[in-house]
């Protein structure tokens, strides 16, 4: 089962891989034909009525593979108002070919004679809402044929995601849909194939671009709407968790609060006005100042991050124990604090993010390339019962059920401190994703700042340097 959110991060991933658009759209178009043979024979009478978008652009396809049948195509709308070039482009070869492709001007004049098979392709994956004229019009026409319907990816009207219908609705009696199950297409009475279209495996294990796709600014947020991040850091060290909290800004996160030792308060505000540094007692965490973090995070729905220069001494570690066993939100786990992980019962969500070494000290596999084991990376998270984002050359991200693999970053990365902007963006991840979501796309996020980085600053990149990228790394130009 693929959610449409899903099936366009894929595709987008598999353009980025090799594999575009217009190839999937050719097999998705074949595909269809394929269906059309085997339920009419040659010479039997096919009306395609295409919309404007994609999903259109299919079926454009699927009349170039169906040259023995009596084939009409019906577009409706004007070929300027097609909404994407890879449809135009199949379009135009239509009418350049001369092929029966007539426009459809106005919804009353749509006419489909008597069809033996109609191929309903006006609305797929981007509908939104009801359908409007001339499309409404044209699923009561449909409706009222006698011919078999063959819907392209889902009937016209139903969404995909929910099987639910806004308005009217094409009645299919088939739906070749492309790749994998929608879960929208469950309860219909229709008879579902689901056609292999050529995206590559590695389009849904390699995190890519499309993924950057999950990100999005709702226009009418308010301030804390994008995360409150809250970073439990610092003592000995004073940069990462610094470094942490700002990463979370850049990735989108509204507020980063840091709580440190009074000790360290200052240089840590030094480093950044963006930082609202929260002292408490001392000079390192301990745990009598674990009620009062707790209750601070939870009051406020925070994003926690725990571990990056906490420092390991024990009264620390058991304060983190502490934490983690009394708080009940989202936290990522990080560095320091990653080996009390399997020592407690949590209720908490984790997104725990140990680079190999950590990973072992956790009772993980002890192995020199991560992606030669994901079994084995699968089956430590699935023991923890938490999300593991293992940091590697190639990261390695599991939920014990899904594993992905994340190819993105430089060499210039094994500089210290990448690891603490990494843990500051899958906290902002996390306040917008679920756990294993975020886990995924904060890797690819960190790598993507470095390699946008890498012709500028090499082998001599800093951790800092990352800040200033994150934000283009998110937002930056990307293929539509
Ligand atoms: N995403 C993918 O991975 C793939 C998608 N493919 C095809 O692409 C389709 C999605 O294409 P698009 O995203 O272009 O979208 P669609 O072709 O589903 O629909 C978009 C068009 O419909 C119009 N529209 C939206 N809501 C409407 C409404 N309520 N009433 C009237 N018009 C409305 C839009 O203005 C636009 O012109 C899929 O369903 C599938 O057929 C395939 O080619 C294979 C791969
Ligand atoms: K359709």
């Amino acid at each position: 089962m693929i959610s449409s959110a899903t099936m366009a991060a894929v595709d987008e991933n598999a353009a980025a891989l090799g594999v575009p658009r217009k190839q999937l759209m050719e097999s998705s178009g074949n595909a269809v034909a394929r269906r059309v043979r085997e339920l009419v024979d040659p010479g039997a009478a096919v009306a395609v009525v295409a919309g404007r978008g994609n999903n259109g652009g299919d079926a454009f396809v699927a009349a170039r593979f169906l040259d023995d049948y009596d084939v009409t195509v019906h577009l409706l709308g004007r070929p300027e108002s097609i909404t994407t070039d890879i449809a135009r482009e199949n379009w135009d070869a239509l009418v350049e070919c001369e092929y029966d492709a007539r426009e459809v001007r106005d919804s009353r004049a749509l006419d489909l004679g008597d069809p033996d098979l109609v191929v309903d392709a006006m609305l797929g994956t981007g509908v939104s809402g009801a359908p409007r004229d001339p499309e409404r019009s044209a699923v009561e026409a449909i409706d009222a044929t006698d011919a078999v319907v063959v819907s392209v990816d889902v009937p016209s009207g139903v969404d995909a995601d929910t099987g639910e219908a806004a308005g009217v609705a094409v009645e299919a009696d088939h739906v070749v849909t492309f790749h994998d199950a929608k879960p929208g297409l469950d309860a219909l009475a229709a008879e579902v194939t689901v056609a292999d279209i050529g995206i590559p495996p590695a389009a849904e294990r390699f995190v890519g671009p499309g993924d950057l796709r999950s990100i999005r600014r709702d226009p009418n947020a308010s301030k804390g709407d994008a995360g409150r991040v809250f970073v439990v850091g610092g003592g000995p060290y004073t940069g990462a968790p610094a470094l942490a909290g700002q990463a979370a800004l850049r990735a989108g996160a509204d507020l980063s609060f840091v709580a440190v030792p009074e000790s360290v308060k200052t240089p840590i505000q030094a480093y950044a006005e963006d930082l609202i540094v929260q002292p408490y007692e001392g000079e390192r965490l301990t745990p009598e100042h674990v009620d009062d973090l707790v209750r601070t995070a939870t009051d406020h729905d925070d994003v926690v991050v725990l571990g990056p220069g906490l420092g390991s001494a024990d009264e620390t570690l058991d304060a983190a124990r502490e934490f983690l066993a009394s708080f009940d939100g989202r936290v990522v786990v990080d560095a320091d604090a990653l080996p009390v992980v399997p020592e407690v019962e949590t209720d908490a969500t984790l997104v725990c993010t140990p680079n190999r070494n950590e990973l072992a000290e956790m009772g993980g596999p002890e192995v020199d390339d991560l992606r030669d084991h994901l079994g084995e990376v699968e089956g430590f998270a699935a023991d923890l019962g938490h999300v593991v984002l293992a940091k590697a050359k190639d990261d390695v991200v599991s939920d014990g059920e899904r594993t992905r693999v994340c190819r993105a970053g430089t060499p210039g990365m094994t500089v210290g401190g990448t690891g603490d902007t990494l843990a500051g963006v899958t906290a902002a991840m996390l306040a917008t994703h679920d756990a294993f979501d975020a886990a995924c796309v904060a890797p690819y996020v960190n790598g993507r700042a470095a390699e946008l980085l890498e012709a500028d600053h090499g082998d001599g990149l800093l951790a800092s340097d990352l800040l200033e990228a994150i934000p283009r790394a998110v937002w930056g130009e990307r293929d539509a």
